[in-house]
């Protein structure tokens, strides 16, 4: 830990996730550099960034995958390590790493998520096929328990992989890009979820380089560009003023500097 203030201190009570002053080499790029940033409980994190910009690195982090060159991460309140361990913290990878031809349906994708409950060679218990019911129920997938996860589209893969989160019953959700390539219905359904876990105190880190879901899913937005460049609300951070000074981004009206244009947030197109 150091003593570098955090950037962004809410008011709403213990922090679910608290990095400070991490360093990531990959090789020989820097993909984070001095990142200080916290995310509070009951509330929906987006890391928002271009391509590039060290988005999976952070989350990669978060989840001991890389190794810091320096600097720490703190998961409800406790060690990473700590946090894996107690199945309170669930991920899902940009990739979902899911062979098509693989033969297990959606509810037994679901069902990784009861491990924790059921332990590797445990059966499943009424109790672990509810909670799988109920979590595709939520996703709206109830009607494909049964298909083959290969022949489900892009969008409703996503949407089983996030019923596996909530299946776990984790209190932290890291999800990487859950929206590339995703419908609009898959897009409505899964933000509803989102803010239903972060209505009932769970903790949502969510990457995206797309602007668009931005201001409908975000309590606060990081603003990452290998470093942390902001960090704060929509509404101040994703301006076309902050995005083009701060990230770099290509952004309509970005070069309009007309009081208006700097305070409205940008919320229709990709960070490029
Ligand atoms: N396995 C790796 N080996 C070496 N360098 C890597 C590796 N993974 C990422 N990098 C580099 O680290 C930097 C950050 O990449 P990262 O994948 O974290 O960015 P990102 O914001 O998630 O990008 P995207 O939006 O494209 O997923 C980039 O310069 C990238 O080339």
């Amino acid at each position: 830990m150091t003593d570098r203030p955090l950037p962004f201190s809410p008011d709403a009570g213990p922090l679910a996730v608290v990095v400070s002053d991490l360093t990531v080499d990959r090789g020989q790029v820097r993909a984070l550099d001095a990142v200080s940033l916290s995310a509070p409980r009951g509330e929906i994190t987006v890391l928002l960034g271009p391509n590039g910009s060290g988005k999976s690195t952070l989350l990669q982090a978060l989840l001991g995958l890389v190794t810091p060159t320096t600097g720490s991460v703190r998961l409800l309140g406790t060690s990473v390590h700590g946090a894996l361990r107690s199945g309170r913290v669930a991920a899902v990878p940009q990739a979902d790493g899911i062979d098509e031809h693989f033969p297990v349906t959606a509810a037994e994708v679901v069902m990784q998520g009861r491990r924790h409950f059921t332990g590797p060679w445990r059966r499943p218990s009424g109790r672990d096929r509810d909670a799988v019911a109920d979590a595709l129920e939520r996703v709206g997938l109830s009607g494909l328990a049964s298909r083959r996860i290969g022949e489900l589209s892009g969008g409703q893969r996503r949407r089983v992989m996030l019923a596996r989160c909530l299946a776990q019953e984790a209190d932290l959700l890291l999800l990487d890009e859950p929206f590339n390539g995703m419908d609009a219905g898959s897009e409505e359904v899964y933000i509803d979820v989102l803010r239903e876990l972060t209505a009932g105190g769970r903790t949502v880190l969510v990457s995206t380089h797309h602007l668009g879901t931005v201001e409908r899913l975000a309590d606060s937005v990081a603003l990452l560009n290998g470093s942390l460049v902001a960090h704060g609300p929509v509404a101040e951070t994703t301006t076309p003023h902050v995005l083009s000074t701060l990230l770099g981004a290509r952004l309509p009206g970005a070069a309009d500097s007309t009081p208006d244009a700097a305070a409205s947030p940008v919320t229709d197109r990709a960070v490029s």
